[in-house]
């Protein structure tokens, strides 16, 4: 396969501006697209994106448009917009998507209105020849902007698309670990974020350490039979995109999710906190997809149904947790 030398990238918030920088430093060229006209202003004139990552001087090749389908010409393209939007974004872009170029899927996220993955949402829209990869794991924006060592999963079922995606996006400081399991990959990224909003309700809630010790792991107890009754592989959730990023998330107050959770611990309302925020809270929106994804499956997950039921379903905070505590013991594995 030739090499990929031209990437566009959809969406210039925190994270779609870290990747452009990334790609700049593998020697990629880079065409990105903001839907904020003052974002392509800033980037094109002032190398920084002051809205979504301030403080951070950008590579001056870094080409920002607001005509979304300039980003088509090229390589390989970047899909890096909150995963609600994902489906109108494609059907955007879906006219003019150029024949066999790969998409790779960097949100981090279930559909609300449908509970799908977000690679199942991409391949619903975008023409069927379109390869479709999955970029995840540990990845504060703010620390891969600086060049600070990285490692994500690069998953898809094509190893050989796959490895020239890899050898695209590599750099020292950011390493992709090829994966052939999307669902596994996916379903890590995104239900950490429901478990980093409970991570940090038990921290703000001052439960302990070995409070929010017990919520990790059953916490990636209650991923990995999601993942698998998804068809995806368990070994998957050990790597990158599970352990990895459900310990990144779920223990800083970097993290937008882990810290709705520690103001919610501390008694602040979800009103108070998200009417402060321009960024993306994915957990938010993934809480209630996940608990019908679950339900689909007839997979348990008591962890998910209690953020779901917080944030929203009115339910009392402490009586969540006194209902999580008081839940039959059980074999901590599938016996
Ligand atoms: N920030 C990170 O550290 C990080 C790391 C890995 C993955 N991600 C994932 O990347 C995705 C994007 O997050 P982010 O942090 O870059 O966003 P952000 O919070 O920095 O910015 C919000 C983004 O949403 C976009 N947006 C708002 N309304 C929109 C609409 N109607 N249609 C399309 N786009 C719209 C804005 O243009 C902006 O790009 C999320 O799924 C997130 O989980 C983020
Ligand atoms: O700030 P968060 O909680 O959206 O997390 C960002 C990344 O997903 C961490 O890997």
């Amino acid at each position: 396969m030739e090499a990929m030398q031209r990437i566009g990238v959809i969406g210039a918030g925190a994270w779609g501006t870290a990747l452009a920088q990334t790609l700049r430093r593998a020697g990629r060229d880079v065409i990105l697209w903001a839907r904020e006209p003052e974002v392509v202003d800033a980037i094109n004139h002032r190398n920084e994106n002051t809205d979504f990552l301030p403080g951070v001087a950008l590579d001056s090749a870094i080409h920002a448009t607001e005509e979304i389908t300039d980003a088509l010409a090229a390589d390989a393209v970047l899909l890096v917009v909150p995963a609600q939007h994902m489906r109108s974004v494609c059907a955007a872009l879906a006219p003019r998507w150029p024949t066999g170029v790969p998409a790779v899927v960097c949100a981090k996220g279930i559909e609300q209105t449908s509970a799908s993955l977000m690679h199942e949402t991409v391949e619903d829209v975008l023409p069927a020849d379109v390869p479709v990869a999955v970029l995840s794991g540990p990845t504060f924006a703010a620390e891969v902007v600086r060049g600070l060592p990285t490692a994500v999963t690069l998953a898809m079922d094509d190893a050989h698309v796959g490895r020239a995606l890899v050898d695209a996006i590599g750099t020292p400081t950011f390493r992709p670990y090829y994966a052939p399991d999307r669902i596994g990959a996916e379903i890590g990224g995104a239900v950490k974020n429901v478990m980093a909003i409970a991570a940090g309700i038990v921290d703000g809630r001052k439960l302990g350490d070995n409070a929010r010790a017990a919520l990790l792991t059953r916490g990636l107890a209650e991923i990995t039979r999601l993942a698998v009754a998804k068809g995806g592989r368990a070994e998957t959730l050990m790597g990158l995109s599970g352990l990895g990023d459900l310990v990144l998330t779920a223990s800083s107050l970097q993290s937008r999710n882990y810290s709705l959770g520690h103001a919610l611990g501390e008694g602040k309302t979800l009103e108070a906190v998200m009417g402060g925020r321009k960024a993306v809270t994915e957990g938010v929106y993934t809480a209630s997809a996940v608990v019908a994804l679950a339900k689909d499956l007839s997979v348990d997950m008591p962890i998910c149904a209690a953020v779901d039921g917080v944030l929203n379903h009115q339910a009392d905070l402490d009586e969540t947790i006194r209902g999580l505590l008081n839940r039959p013991f059980k074999a901590e594995h599938s016996i």
